[in-house]
C-alpha cells in the first residue's frame, strides 16, 4: 500500500468542518515551523510537570503556581510550601474525584489545605480509597486546566497551587486556555516517521509504519498483507498494554485480542493495527498500577480508574482516524466490541462500515474485568455467558 503523505491541510479543514479543530484564534493560533505558541507553551509545562518541578498556570483572573502530587514526598512538600509563603497552598481535584470524597460538582475543586498536612495525607485525599474530606472546599463548573495538564502528563489528577508570586517568575507559565486545544495540535502534528517490513509469526508479510507526533508518540500502524484501500479495511485499534500484549496478562483480554486481530486480518487478505500508546485507558501505565492495587481491593475496573479521579476511559480517537487518513483509509470495518471507539472514530471523520466482534477466551483472573466491561462499561460482549459457564465448570481449561 502506497502511504500518502501530504495531507495536513485536508485533515485540518476536515477536523474544522467537524469541528474536531478549534480555529486558529489569537495567541494560541500563533505559528512557525516550529510549532505554535500555544503548543510550545504546554510541551515546556509538561517537561515540568513530568519531572515534578513547579510551574505557572494564568487564568484570566489569576496566575497561580502548581505542583504535581504524584510522588509528592514531605520533603518536596515543605519545599513547595517555603516557595509559595505566606500563601496557604491549595489541592486542586477533579469532579471525579471531589465526587468519590462526596463533593457535588461537575467541573472541580479546591481544597484549602491546613499548614500541617502531609504528603501521605494530601496522598489519600486524592486517591485512596474511604479517603474523608474534612477541609473547606469551593467547587467550580468547569473543569480545571490544571487537572487536564496533570493527565496530559499522565500524573494522578490533582496538584497543590498557590497563588503566583514575583519569586516565581522564572518559571514556565502556560495560558489555560491552551490545554484544551492541545491534543488537537498533537493529533495535526502526526506525521510518518520510519517504516520497514516486519514479518510477524501469523502474518509473514507485514510493515510497521511509525508515526511519531510533537510530543514524541509513536503509534504504529501495523500493516498486514495489502489492503485494498478502495473498500472498507479491516481494522484493530488497539490501545498499548505492556502487561498483556507484552507479558501475557491473564488479568485482561489485550494479549489474545492483539494476537487475534493479526490472524484474522491476515487470513482476510489485509489491513491494519493501529498500536495506539494509550496505555491503561489513557490513564498511563503507572496509573493502570495504582488502578490495579484499588481492584485487588474490590474495585472493579471502572470504579477504580474514577476513585483516582480520572473518567473510566481517558482515550480519544482523532489521532487514529488521522493515521488512517494519512494512509488512505477513509472506510473501515472494525475489530472491537467496545461502542464508543466505534462512535469515535466515526465522529473523528472516518466510515466505520461493520463491527467485526473480537472475542478472547475468558479465564479466572480476567472473567470479573471482562463482567464490568460488559455491564459497566457497555462492551459488547454476549459471548460471556457461555463462557463464563464454562470457566465456572473448569476455570483454567477454557481454550
Ligand atoms: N485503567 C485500566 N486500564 C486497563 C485495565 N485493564 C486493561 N486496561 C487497558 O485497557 C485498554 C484496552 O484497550 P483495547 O483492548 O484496545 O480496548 P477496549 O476498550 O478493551 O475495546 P476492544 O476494542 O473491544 O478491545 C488498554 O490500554 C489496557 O492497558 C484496567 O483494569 N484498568
Ligand atoms: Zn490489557
Amino acid at each position: 500500500m502506497k502511504a500518502k503523505t501530504a495531507v495536513g491541510s485536508q485533515w485540518a479543514s476536515l477536523g474544522q468542518r467537524r469541528g474536531w479543530f478549534p480555529m486558529q484564534n489569537g495567541n494560541g493560533g500563533a505559528s512557525s515551523l516550529f510549532g505554535s505558541k500555544a503548543a510550545i507553551e504546554v510541551e515546556r509545562a509538561l517537561t515540568e510537570v513530568r519531572a515534578g518541578r513547579p510551574m505557572r498556570m494564568v487564568s484570566r483572573t489569576t496566575t497561580e503556581t502548581v505542583l504535581s502530587v504524584d510522588g509528592l514526598d514531605d520533603a518536596r512538600l515543605r519545599e513547595f510550601a517555603a516557595l509559595c509563603t505566606p500563601s496557604p497552598l491549595k489541592l486542586v481535584i477533579s469532579a471525579t474525584r471531589a465526587q468519590a470524597l462526596g463533593v457535588d460538582t461537575d467541573g472541580s475543586a479546591t481544597i484549602t489545605l491546613s499548614s500541617t498536612i502531609n504528603a501521605s495525607q494530601i496522598h489519600t485525599l486524592v486517591a485512596e480509597q474511604g479517603a474523608r474530606l474534612t477541609l473547606p472546599v469551593v467547587v467550580s463548573s468547569e473543569p480545571s486546566a490544571i487537572v487536564a495538564l496533570m493527565k496530559l502528563a499522565q500524573k494522578l489528577p490533582a496538584a497543590l497551587v498557590a497563588p503566583a508570586s514575583s519569586k516565581h517568575d522564572t518559571l514556565p507559565a502556560l495560558n489555560a486556555d491552551e490545554v484544551a486545544t492541545y491534543k488537537y495540535e498533537l493529533v495535526e502534528s502526526l506525521a510518518i516517521a520510519g517504516e520497514a517490513r516486519v514479518p510477524l509469526a501469523n502474518a509473514q508479510l507485514t510493515r510497521f509504519v511509525v508515526f511519531r507526533d510533537a510530543a514524541g508518540n509513536n503509534p504504529v500502524a501495523v500493516v498486514i498483507g495489502n489492503p485494498d484501500t478502495t473498500t472498507a479495511v479491516p481494522v484493530r485499534i488497539h490501545s498499548s498494554c505492556l502487561t498483556g500484549d507484552v507479558f501475557g496478562s491473564r488479568r485482561c483480554d489485550c494479549g489474545d485480542q492483539l494476537q487475534l486481530a493479526i490472524s484474522r486480518i491476515e487470513a482476510t487478505g489485509g489491513g491494519v493495527v493501529l498500536y495506539m500508546p494509550q496505555e491503561g485507558r489513557g490513564l498511563g501505565l503507572v496509573n493502570k498500577m495504582h488502578a490495579y492495587e484499588l481492584q485487588d481491593d474490590g474495585l472493579d475496573t471502572v470504579d477504580a480508574n474514577t476513585m483516582l479521579g480520572f473518567e473510566d476511559d481517558e482515550r480519544d480517537y482523532g489521532g487514529a482516524a488521522r493515521m488512517l487518513e494519512i494512509l488512505g483509509i477513509s472506510h473501515v470495518d472494525l475489530m472491537t466490541n467496545n461502542p464508543t471507539k466505534l462512535r469515535g472514530l466515526a465522529d473523528a471523520g472516518i466510515t466505520v462500515g461493520c463491527r467485526m466482534p473480537i472475542e478472547a477466551p475468558v479465564n479466572s483472573d480476567n472473567r470479573r474485568y471482562l463482567t464490568a466491561k460488559a455491564k459497566r462499561a457497555g462492551h459488547q460482549l454476549d459471548y460471556l455467558v457461555n463462557a463464563l459457564h464454562a470457566t465456572q465448570r473448569a476455570p483454567e481449561r477454557v481454550r
